[in-house]
């Protein structure tokens, strides 16, 4: 397996406070990563720092070997990028508008995962539930041909019997080579998928695991986040 992110010395203000400091990780191509955190703790930003959004920041970001701003954003499918889509657009638009503005967009693939997902392709997407948005939100980012995938709490909010549907969507329709990368608060949504876990807290890495690693301990992954965030695991 070779590195698909590489991230050295990343370090990020805004507004003269430090947001996140000094993260170093590199992330192996094909994995399904939890980046676990409490709120506030700068998993979206650091989102937002790979997808290309927040282009000012100390240190490297490598994607599938590209640091340009461009060639990252090309090569990253971030679940934010549709939070720029007018509200009173249906969902059919939407997925024009994305199958124009992406060139790695796969329209068979979206009508397979919004089959799956209940997807009324009539519905504006302003007059749709939480949990549907999320649904759309979801489809149309797993639909790109991208080498990352980044979700940002795609369960937020979300009722379980939804948050099964959308876990096992992901588990079906991620391509073999890419990585997923998976915020979230609530690790036992997403803790049986999982190939490693990071965990922010304190503004920096504290943890960047192999999932099995931690499962060999005897712990769950929820046990083992829940530890780092009380101080109970000695990290480098
Ligand atoms: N534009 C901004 N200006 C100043 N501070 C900001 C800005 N955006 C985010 N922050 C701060 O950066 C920190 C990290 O925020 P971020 O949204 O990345 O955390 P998060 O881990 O995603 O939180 P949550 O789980 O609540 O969504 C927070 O302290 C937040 O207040």
């Amino acid at each position: 397996m070779t590195d698909l992110l590489a991230i050295r010395g990343l370090t990020y203000k805004r507004n003269f406070k430090v947001i996140l400091r000094d993260i170093n990780c590199h992330v192996e191509s094909g994995q399904t990563i939890g980046l676990l955190g409490a709120n506030g703790a700068g998993k979206t930003t650091l989102m937002r720092l790979i997808a290309g959004s927040a282009p000012h920041f100390l240190g490297s970001i490598s994607v599938d070997g590209a640091t340009q701003l461009v060639a990252r954003k090309a090569a990253v499918s971030f679940s934010e990028q549709t939070n720029g889509l007018p509200l009173n657009l249906r969902v059919d638009r939407a997925v024009a508008a994305w199958a124009a503005w992406y060139p790695d967009f796969d329209r068979e693939q979206f009508e397979l995962v919004a089959q799956f997902m209940d997807i009324d392709h009539h519905a504006r997407l302003g007059s749709l539930s939480k949990g549907n948005l999320k649904k759309v939100v979801i489809a149309l980012s797993l639909a790109r041909r991208a080498k990352l995938y980044l979700l940002d709490e795609p369960f937020d909010g979300i009722d379980s019997m939804t948050r099964k549907k959308i876990i096992a969507a992901i588990i079906q329709w991620k391509p073999f080579d890419a990585t997923l990368l998976i915020s979230d608060h609530h690790v036992g949504d997403i803790a049986n998928i999982l190939d490693r876990v990071m965990i922010i807290e304190g503004r920096e890495l504290v943890a960047n695991e192999e999932a099995d690693d931690i499962r060999a301990t005897g712990k769950s992954i929820e046990e083992y986040f829940e530890d780092v965030h009380a101080g109970r695991v000695q990290h480098d």
